[in-house]
């Protein structure tokens, strides 16, 4: 099977995503949002910024014109940073209303979208009428653009309400190194994806404190414990937080220097300030806009969320990071689990 497909992003992930997709046989064109990156990929056959040292198939084809990269096309890959999103969904709306063809529609992003507590695919959804498409569908797991660029074993999950939509894109993505497994909660998926951010940024933290293995297994389990329960409040099966969307991309991100959420945690860690941080960083760091809307939706809900809310705190309100630490181990005693 070969799909025409538009990948939309040309940073780390969505580079890496349209190359393997090529290199899968498929027809894919990447829309960059810059034309240095459009012009590099096209002509030099790299994206160095992003991916240093990685040479991209030279059947992989860029183009900064939106309506260009996704014409008749199969299916439309978002891989752009959660805020962004809703800014492209509204440029395509017109685009694949003048035509008779409706790609199904795939999101990469992981977050929660400020202002609205939206997940990526309700913004999409929200933009973008079901008629337009044929289904959406959400890809996430452990996955770092770095090792699944070298082809090392990457496992995802495709998530859809739509199980036909979830099938194909498992099958178009599908190779000898990349593996998906289809999933029905779309909820539990996107919010595993989302908040996993935010504890990555605690995890890089302690590393940078000095703080040892029981400490960072302490953050990650606690940390698995509240993001279960807001996903749980907000509609998603428990079952998928043990799953790769959950403790398997909490590990990743949690757990690697690849991972731009730890390295921010790990340079809070060392006393350098968020600004500087995130200004030398060069990409998107999904954990510092998620934990405020995290920090947000737990309290409208009613969910307790301490972790998030320490790491909001001295995102946000400037917290010694030891301080937040102390808070939290002087917290009331209590039940490891609340049946
Ligand atoms: N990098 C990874 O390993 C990885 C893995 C899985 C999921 N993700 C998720 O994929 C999403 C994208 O991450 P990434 O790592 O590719 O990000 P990145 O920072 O490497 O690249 C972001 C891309 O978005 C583009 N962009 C920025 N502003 C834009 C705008 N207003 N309109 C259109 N494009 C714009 C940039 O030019 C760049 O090409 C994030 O939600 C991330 O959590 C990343
Ligand atoms: O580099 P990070 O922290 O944005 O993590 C990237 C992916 O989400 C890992 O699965």
């Amino acid at each position: 099977m070969s799909e025409k497909i538009a990948v939309l992003g040309a940073g780390s992930w969505g580079t890496v995503l349209a190359n393997l997709l090529t290199e899968n046989g498929h027809d894919v064109t990447i829309w960059a949002y810059l034309q240095k990156d459009t012009d590099e990929i096209n002509n030099k056959h790299t994206n160095e910024h992003y991916l240093p040292g990685l040479r991209l198939n030279e059947k992989l084809v860029a183009n900064t014109d939106l309506a260009e990269s996704v014409k008749d096309a199969d299916l439309v890959l978002f891989v752009v940073p959660t805020n962004v999103v809703r800014g492209v969904a509204k440029q395509l709306l017109p685009i694949l209303e003048k035509t008779d063809k409706k790609p199904v529609i795939v999101s990469a992003a992981k977050g929660l979208e400020v202002g609205t507590y939206d997940r990526v695919s309700q913004v999409i959804q929200s933009v973008i009428p079901a008629e337009q498409t044929n289904g959406v569908v959400v890809i996430s797991g452990p996955s770092h653009a770095e090792d699944t660029s070298v082809k090392d074993i990457t496992t995802l999950t495709a998530a859809s309400t739509n199980l036909e939509a979830a099938q194909y894109v498992q099958h178009v993505f599908a190779n000898s190194y990349f593996r998906l497994y289809t999933n029905q909660d779309v909820i539990g998926v996107e919010m595993g994806a989302a908040l996993k951010n935010v504890i990555a940024i605690g995890a890089g933290a302690l590393h940078g404190l000095g703080y040892g293995d029981n400490a960072k297994a302490a953050l990650i389990t606690r940390g698995l414990a509240e993001i279960s329960r807001l996903g749980v409040k907000m509609g998603a099966d428990p079952l998928t937080f043990i799953g790769l969307s959950g403790v398997g991309d909490l590990i990743v991100t949690a757990t690697s220097r690849h991972s731009r959420n730890w390295r921010c945690g790990n340079q809070l860690g060392h006393g350098e300030k968020l600004q500087d941080v995130l200004d030398n960083m060069g990409q998107v760091v999904e954990g510092v806009s998620t934990a405020k809307v995290a920090h947000e939706l737990a309290q409208k809900e009613g969910v307790e969320m301490p972790i998030t809310d320490a790491i909001y705190a001295v995102l946000y309100e400037d917290k010694p990071i030891k301080q937040a630490i102390t808070d939290l181990m002087q917290r009331e005693s209590k039940p490891e689990f609340d049946y």
